[in-house]
């Protein structure tokens, strides 16, 4: 798998993300109600209804004057004086009304009751009959059929009723909205259509297809045209919503990116800056980190850590440590006293008294060996117990000891030497019940910045140890640098 930042991992998850958003988007587009119904009052518009219960109202009357046996007696007699008072009768009932008596096949009209325009009439009472005309005057005509007893058609019953509240019942309809536009059409033969009434923004009627209400029992329609949203109008408030997701989303998740790397990094360097104190020794109380998948991991490194140093620091411990005496070794005195002897330079003065216990040899030969370590170990626990902290005790090998005297003129020294003599115990239990008179020989000196190394001042304590032991033992003597 390629090496991928934390950075680019957000990048390609808000990408993604941004993604789902678009497609969530575009669902969400496609599920949108394509167009809203038309209002409710639309179904049947309180007009549309008017007009209808008009035409019914005046179909009805068409079809009582057919059936009635005064017009059937007028058709059979044609005698004029039956049809006028028919047609007087007729009127009386419904004065906005015209009817009029035609025969069938001749178009015929029947004499003595021609009231009104009779020959526009005429002209548009063809067919069987029962079809209703109308014409721009806002005039509903229907023609009803007569028959006899037998069934056979004798004429036609006219009747055309002027609509003057048309218009302004046509101005009670109601607009879906404030651009739509309606119109009265009258219905010709084919799919023509007359444009009676107009109302609203005919400017929409280009783009949009309108919704038809035909009006039963005449020759006329309402035709509704609602405007069309343009597309990328429909489109823009989806695109913006996506682009300002596409936006929360983006920020969102890269600032959650950007917080994770700084934690991840911050924890990384806290287990660098462990790893450091660990190779120095150094190791501190505790390594803070945020996150929590570091915190456990690097507790437990920590305690590792510590028993490591632990180890360490008892592995060093024992490697500069004498094992029998336990005081320090010669290597260790060696370090030590190179480092004082590096020190003279900067002014201080440091001084060393060697110790050699007196007939150890006599001890080993006469109670053993283990006598003789025995003397060798509590001969170390004496100088730790008589001397200073700060003084520097050392075995160099044998029964031989060496004590440095750090920031001590060899005066000084002197005086701490005698103390030490004095402070000693007079002798040393070396097995049970096997006392030892303890005695030993010391030569003390000091080191010199005219020494051209660091052991030249052990040379003169070493002579005046000897000077010591040839002088009979059980003293110390002092050589100073020349
Ligand atoms: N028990 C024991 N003996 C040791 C050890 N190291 C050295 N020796 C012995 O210590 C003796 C050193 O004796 P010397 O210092 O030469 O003689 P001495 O008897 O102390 O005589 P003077 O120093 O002149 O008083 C030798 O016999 C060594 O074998 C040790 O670790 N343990």
């Amino acid at each position: 798998m390629p090496h991928t930042s934390i950075l680019r991992f957000g990048l390609i998850l808000a990408a993604a993300l941004v993604l789902l958003a678009g497609l969530g988007t575009v669902a969400f587009y496609l599920s949108r109600p394509q167009a809203l119904p038309l209002p409710e009052e639309f179904d049947k518009p309180v007009m549309a209804a008017q007009i209808e219960f008009l035409a019914d109202a005046l179909r009805r009357s068409a079809a009582q004057i057919a059936a009635h046996p005064q017009t059937l007696a007028c058709f059979v007699s044609a005698a004029p004086a039956v049809c006028q008072t028919q047609a007087a009768n007729l009127h009386a009932l419904n004065q906005d009304a015209t009817v009029l008596f035609v025969t069938a096949e001749q178009n015929q009209l029947l004499p003595g009751f021609l009231p009104g325009d009779t020959r526009r009439l005429l002209a548009g009472a063809g067919g069987d009959g029962t079809g209703a005309t109308a014409t721009a005057t806002f005039n509903l005509s229907l023609s009803q059929p007569v028959m006899d007893s037998d069934g056979k058609r004798l004429g036609f019953v006219i009747v055309e009723q002027s609509v003057p509240q048309l218009q302004s019942l046509f101005d009670t309809l109601p607009l879906p909205d404030a651009a739509a536009y309606a119109e009265l059409q009258q219905v010709q033969t084919g799919d023509t259509s007359m444009v009676l009434m107009r109302r609203g923004n005919q400017a929409i009627k280009r783009d949009a297809h309108p919704t038809l209400i035909a009006l039963a029992g005449t020759p006329w329609q309402i035709a509704v045209w609602r405007p069309i949203t343009p597309v990328v109008e429909s489109v823009a408030p989806y695109a913006i919503g996506w682009l300002v997701a596409s936006l929360v989303i983006a920020i969102l998740v890269m600032a959650t990116m950007l917080s994770v790397r700084n934690r991840v990094t911050d924890s990384l360097r806290m287990l660098v800056k462990f790893t450091n104190d660990l190779r120095l020794l150094r190791l501190r109380a505790e390594y803070p980190v945020s996150l929590a998948e570091f915190k456990t991991p690097l507790e437990t490194m920590l305690k590792l850590g510590k028993v490591m140093m632990g180890r360490q620091k008892e592995v060093t411990t024992q490697a500069r440590m004498d094992h029998l005496s336990q005081v320090n070794n010669r290597r260790s005195f060696d370090e030590k006293q190179k480092e004082l002897f590096a020190s003279l330079k900067d002014g201080w003065s440091h001084s060393l008294l060697i110790l050699d216990i007196d007939n150890f040899k006599q001890v080993n030969d006469t109670f053993g060996h283990e006598a003789g370590d025995q003397l060798i170990i509590k001969f170390g626990d004496a100088l730790k117990a008589c001397l200073r902290n700060s003084d520097f005790i050392a075995r160099l090998g044998g029964d031989e000891f060496c004590v440095l005297f750090p920031f001590t003129p060899l005066e000084r020294a002197q005086e701490l030497a005698e103390r030490l003599r004095a402070k000693m115990p007079e002798s040393i239990e070396l097995i049970p019940g096997v006392t030892h008179k303890l005695s030993w020989s010391g030569g003390l000196s000091e080191y010199s910045r005219d020494d051209k190394q660091e052991n030249e001042a052990l040379a003169r304590a070493d002579a005046a140890l000897l000077e010591a032991k040839r002088g009979g033992r059980n003293a110390t003597r002092v050589r100073a640098a020349a």
